[in-house]
């Protein structure tokens, strides 16, 4: 059974959602305060951003030990997000496994009405339930099929025909390792419109590894992608996100509606998101490397430590990390990189 596609509000061609605070969350450690989430959400609702999305970067549950504590309980987040929001719905985004259906009660008792359930390229089939709970409690889904580049379009659009037979109402190409480049990105977007019709919206989320996150939302749009994710300050994993101020102007510079104000989505990023970044995305030769070898990039900040504690250089660790093809949940698995290239270093200077 399919489900309604979502209705957007007021006369827009492609809807944006705004992760400056999920996968935003990456690039501060987590440790977003209740009111910086409040100062962001308040400027993205008056912007007329539709959709902000709140949760730990590792998504519903990710506070560990694993992935990072967060500051502040990500429930306590959410549900000043809801109370700031006067029309943007507040969307949370949970990893099936780590994140548990229990948890997407919460969210939605906390007045969350969108959830995002990411999995795997490949393992679409670890979120049927948990799309099923998210309708049943009346929530609007989509489905991110994470690490897109690691497979073809056709195998893609297979994995979306499972979300969207489960439940899900939106499938987005993820560009988790910012590896997708132009065609990648509309063959992929076609391939998914081709399989799923009407059943369903196709979406994009860019990392902007090796610059190509607007360009790519762009091609996207153009091969029928109708839900776009962005940041502010493009605030994310690894270089950071498509930022939403160029997304929200570029779109408006090629008459494509989104619906933002252009003065509110420019003063939310320069005046209240920037001033509170520790450490601004960059491309530099780490994330830059991300994006060549297609390396999931929240896992930046793990390379990092783990190259600062073993004394080998980050971005060796991480062309290793794309290599070996290690996916998200296998942060465990840097360590072992960074340790085989310490001990092998070692060993060639013996
Ligand atoms: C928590 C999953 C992941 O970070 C989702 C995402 O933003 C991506 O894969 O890019
Ligand atoms: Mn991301």
């Amino acid at each position: 059974m399919t489900h309604p596609i979502p209705e957007f509000s007021g006369d827009v061609d492609v809807r944006l959602t705004d992760t400056t605070l999920r996968d935003g969350s990456h690039a501060m450690s987590h440790q977003f305060t209740e009111e910086q989430v409040r100062t962001t959400v308040r400027a993205l609702d008056d912007a007329g951003v539709q959709v902000i999305e709140v949760t730990h970067g590792d998504g519903l549950g990710g506070s560990s030990f694993n992935y990072g504590f967060s500051a502040v309980d990500e429930m306590s987040l959410i549900k000043a997000a809801v109370a700031e929001a006067h029309q943007a719905k507040i969307a949370v985004l949970m990893l099936p496994g780590l994140g548990t259906v229990e948890k997407l009660h919460e969210a939605h008792n906390m007045g969350a009405q969108i959830a995002r359930i990411a999995t795997h390229c490949t393992e679409a089939d670890v979120s049927i339930q948990h799309f099923g709970a998210a309708r049943e409690l009346g929530m609007e889904t989509v489905g991110f099929l994470m690490l897109s580049h690691m497979i073809s379009p056709e195998e893609l659009a297979k994995q979306a025909r499972i979300m969207v037979d489960a439940g899900c109402q939106c499938v987005y190409v993820v560009d988790s390792a910012g590896a997708l480049i132009l065609e990648d990105v509309s063959d992929r977007v076609s391939a998914i419109v081709a399989e799923i019709g009407n059943d369903a919206q196709v979406g994009y989320h860019g990392h902007q590894n090796m610059s190509f996150g607007v360009a790519n939302s762009v091609l996207a749009y153009r091969a029928g992608a109708r839900q776009i994710d962005g940041s502010l300050c493009a605030l994310g994993a690894g270089a950071g996100n498509s930022p939403t101020e160029v997304l929200a102007t570029s779109f408006e510079r090629l008459g494509i509606r989104t619906g933002v104000d252009i003065n509110g989505v420019l003063g939310a990023a320069e005046d209240v998101v920037k001033p509170f970044i520790r450490r601004m995305p960059i491309m530099d030769r780490s994330s830059i490397t991300q994006g060549y070898a297609g390396v999931y990039s929240s896992f930046l900040l793990h390379a990092e430590r783990a190259a600062e504690r073993y004394g080998v250089p980050a971005h060796e660790i991480l062309m290793k990390v794309g290599e070996y093809g290690y996916v998200g949940g296998q942060e465990d698995m840097i360590i072992d990189v960074a340790l085989e290239l310490r001990d092998g270093k070692k060993k060639a200077s013996v």
